[in-house]
């Protein structure tokens, strides 16, 4: 489904991501694991397009999308779930999903619709015509959520979703996450929390100075206490 192959992303001088490469295959979860500035969150805006890699290669079902530009990027299926949600603040939870929506797929795969977010997201439908700024976290995590299912995306990238959010409510992410693959979704997930990151993942990739240094099954991390401490500091 994606591929990267040798990306080096910088911001100015600052040499970021450091010949990064991995693949996310169809169907499946795969968690990028990692310290604070390990590149995490500089490989999730170098895919969507939000930063332009200096080199290498990203592909997506085959095609070269490094360097492309965001809404390209996001018309061609892959969907982002930002950090700290950024929904708006002055439009209703109805209208944030709106402004995403863009009809049908035409990609084979059932499409999202309001009706199916909120079969998705029951409370989202109970606060249809609050505004985003009246939610609390988990909600506006729902919403984040919704949005990008909106635009009917084969790969979603989700940055860090359990940041902030109660421990209840971080096993309802992991959950929503789950039934998202059943659905048929690739997945990308950058994560700081391990054990929502091994309780959903396909395969785990540990990040260092913008580099995978490992990359196993979740057992395999969960088992491997020196590792953690060296790369997760956990
Ligand atoms: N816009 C920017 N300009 C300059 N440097 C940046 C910018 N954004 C991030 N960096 C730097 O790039 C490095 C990687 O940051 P990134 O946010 O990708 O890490 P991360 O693994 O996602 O960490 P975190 O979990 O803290 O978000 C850090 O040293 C950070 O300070």
């Amino acid at each position: 489904m994606l591929e990267l192959s040798e990306v080096h992303t910088y911001y100015g001088t600052s040499h970021i991501l450091q010949g990064l490469s991995f693949s996310v295959p169809k169907r499946s979860c795969s968690v990028l694991l990692g310290r604070n500035g390990a590149g995490k969150t500089t490989t999730i805006h170098s895919i969507a397009g939000l930063v332009s890699p200096r080199s290498g290669s990203i592909r997506f079902v085959g095609q070269e999308i490094a360097g492309e530009r965001p809404h390209r990027i996001a018309r061609m299926g892959i969907g982002l779930v930002p950090q700290g949600r950024r929904i708006f603040p002055s439009l209703t939870v109805e209208e944030n999903l709106t402004v995403a929506g863009r009809g049908p797929s035409g990609n084979g795969s059932s499409s999202w619709d309001l009706r199916r977010v909120y079969e998705l997201f029951p409370a989202l439908r109970e606060r249809a015509s609050n505004l985003g700024n009246q939610l609390s976290g988990g909600e506006q995590q729902m919403l984040a959520i919704g949005r990008a299912l909106m635009t009917n995306p084969r790969l979603l990238l989700m940055d860090e979703p359990s940041e902030g959010l109660a421990p209840a409510i971080i096993e309802r992410v992991g959950e929503t996450i789950r039934r998202l693959k059943e659905s048929g979704l690739s997945i990308l997930l950058v994560e700081q929390h391990v054990s929502l990151a091994c309780s959903v993942a396909d395969e785990v990739l540990v990040m260092n100075k913008g580099r995978i240094v490992w990359r196993g099954s979740p057992e395999a991390l969960l088992s491997d206490r020196p590792l953690q401490q060296r790369y997760l500091g956990v």
